[in-house]
C-alpha cells in the first residue's frame, strides 16, 4: 500500500512537471509570435514611412527641376516672336507655375509622421531661409510676366532679371538645402530600419535560443531518460534488477551465434534456492523477496562484466560465462555457493534472521548445441541432480558426455577436483 501512495505522489509530481513543460513550451511559442507579429507591424510602418520620405526626396527633386524649367519656359515666352508660338509658350509657363505651386503645397503638407517635416519647416518658414516666401514670390513673378504681352518683354526687363536672379541664387540654394535635408532624413529612416530589424532578430534569436535552453532541451532530455528508463525496464526483472528471463535468452542466443561463428569457450551455470518455498512460508513472501535480492546481489558483486546473468523465474537463475570452460565454470560455481552460504538476511534481527544455500547444474555450450535451450536443459538436469543429492552443491553436466554412458554424464564437484 505505501508503495501504491509512493508512486502515485511520483506519478501527479511528474505530470505537474510535464504540465509545466508544455506551458513552458506554449509560452516559449506565444512569445516567439508575439515577437514576430510585432515585429512584421514595425517593418511595416518602416517601410510605410520610408515610402513616403522617398516620396518627398522625389518632390523635392521635381520642385528643384520645376523652377528651372520654369526659368527656361519665361525666357522662351520673352524671345517668343508673337502670335501661336507666344500662346503656347505662355500656356507651358503658366500650367509649369500652377504645377510647382501644387507640389509645394503638397510638401507642405507632407504626413506629420515624416519626422524631418520639422526640419524641412524649418527652411520654408524660418526667418533665415523663408523658402516658402521664396517660392511664393517667385511664382508670383512668373505668374505676373506669363500674364503680360510678350511683345512687352525683354530679357533685360527687370521681371525677367527678377526671375533669373531670385531662382538661381536664393530659389535654388533654398530647394537645394531642403533637398539635402530630406536626403538625410530618409538615410536616417533607412538606418533606424536596419536597426530594427537587427534588434528584432536578436530578439527572435534569443526566444528561440532561451525556449531550446529551457524548454526543448529538458523535454528531450526528459524523453531520452524516458526511453532508457523503458528499455531498461523491458530488459531488467523488477525486483533484483537483473535481466529477466526474455533478455537473457536474446542476449544467450547472441553469444551463443558468436561461439559458432568464432569458436572458444562458454559456459553455464543454472542456480536454485533451496528450499524456497519454506523461507517464504516460514519468513513471509517479503523477506523471501530480501533472499533473492541478497543471492542477486552477492552474485552481480562476483562477475565479470562480460557476464551474462538473468532470472528465468522464481527463484530460478542463470548465468553465461563466455571465454569460461566447464571446470573453470565449476569453480566458479563453487565460489558462489560459498559466498552465498555465508549471507544474512534480517542480519539485526536475531529472531528472524536466515541463511540460505542454493544448488547449482554447471554445463558447457557446445558446438553440438542448436540453441543455449540445449544448454539450459543440461544444466536444468545437473542442478536436479543437485538437489536430489542433498542440495547446496553443484554438480557439472558437462557437453560430449551424454553419448558416453562409460563414463558419468553428472559429476559433482568433488570428484571433477579428484580428476584435475
Ligand atoms: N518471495 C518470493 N517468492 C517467490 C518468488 N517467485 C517464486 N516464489 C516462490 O518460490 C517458491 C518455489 O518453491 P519450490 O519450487 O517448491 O522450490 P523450493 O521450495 O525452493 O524447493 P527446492 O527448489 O526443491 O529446494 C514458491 O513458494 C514460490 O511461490 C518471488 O519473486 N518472491
Amino acid at each position: 500500500m505505501q508503495g501504491t501512495g509512493n508512486s502515485r505522489i511520483f506519478k501527479a509530481a511528474a505530470i505537474s512537471r510535464d504540465k509545466r513543460k508544455v506551458a513552458g513550451y506554449v509560452m516559449g511559442l506565444l512569445l516567439i509570435a508575439v515577437a514576430i507579429t510585432y515585429s512584421h507591424f514595425i517593418i511595416d510602418r518602416l517601410i510605410t514611412r520610408n515610402n513616403q520620405d522617398r516620396q518627398t526626396v522625389n518632390m523635392g527633386y521635381q520642385q528643384n527641376m520645376q523652377a528651372q524649367r520654369i526659368n527656361h519656359l519665361a525666357f522662351r515666352y520673352i524671345l517668343s516672336s508673337g502670335g501661336h508660338e507666344s500662346d503656347i509658350s505662355r500656356q507651358q509657363l503658366a500650367s509649369a507655375v500652377n504645377e510647382m505651386y501644387d507640389l509645394h503645397l503638397s510638401l507642405l503638407k507632407t504626413p506629420p509622421s515624416v519626422e524631418y517635416a520639422a526640419a524641412a519647416d524649418a527652411i520654408y518658414f524660418d526667418a533665415q531661409h523663408e523658402l516658402d516666401l521664396k517660392i511664393r514670390t517667385y511664382l508670383g513673378a512668373a505668374r505676373e510676366l506669363a500674364e503680360k504681352p510678350a511683345e512687352l518683354l525683354a530679357p533685360d526687363s527687370p521681371l525677367a532679371r527678377f526671375l533669373e536672379r531670385h531662382n538661381t541664387e536664393a530659389l535654388q540654394q533654398g530647394l537645394n538645402l531642403a533637398l539635402e535635408r530630406y536626403k538625410a532624413a530618409d538615410s536616417d529612416a533607412v538606418t533606424q530600419l536596419r536597426r530594427v530589424l537587427w534588434g528584432l532578430f536578436v530578439l527572435v534569436l534569443l526566444l528561440v535560443i532561451l525556449e531550446w535552453r529551457f524548454v526543448f532541451h529538458p523535454i528531450f532530455n526528459g524523453l531520452e531518460r524516458q526511453a532508457n528508463d523503458y528499455r531498461k525496464q523491458a530488459h531488467t526483472d523488477p525486483l533484483t534488477g537483473c535481466y529477466n528471463r526474455r533478455h537473457f535468452m536474446i542476449a544467450a542466443e547472441e553469444a551463443f551465434q558468436r561461439l559458432q561463428l568464432a569458436g572458444g569457450e562458454c559456459s553455464l551455470l543454472v542456480l536454485d534456492i533451496d528450499y524456497f518455498k519454506w523461507v517464504n512460508d516460514s519468513y513471509g513472501h517479503c523477506t523471501g523477496d530480501e533472499v533473492i535480492q541478497a543471492l542477486v546481489d552477492s552474485c552481480m558483486a562476483s562477475l565479470k562484466k562480460t557476464d551474462l546473468f538473468g532470472r528465468l523465474g522464481g527463484e530460478e537463475f542463470a548465468i553465461l560465462l563466455p571465454d569460461t570452460g566447464p571446470v573453470q565454470a565449476a569453480g566458479m560455481a563453487e565460489q558462489l555457493r560459498q559466498q552465498i552460504e555465508k549471507l544474512e538476511v534480517n542480519q539485526y534481527d536475531a529472531e528472524a534472521r536466515i541463511t540460505f544455500t542454493v544448488s547449482i547444474g554447471v554445463t558447457d555450450i557446445s558446438s553440438g548445441d542448436l540453441s543455449p535451450v540445449d544448454a539450459i536443459n543440461r544444466a536444468d538436469i545437473a542442478l536436479y541432480q543437485a538437489k536430489s543429492a542433498g542440495r547446496n552443491r553443484v554438480i557439472i553436466n558437462a557437453s560430449g558426455k551424454d553419448d558416453d554412458r562409460s563414463s558419468p554424464a553428472i559429476e559433482s564437484l568433488s570428484a571433477l577436483g579428484a580428476e584435475s
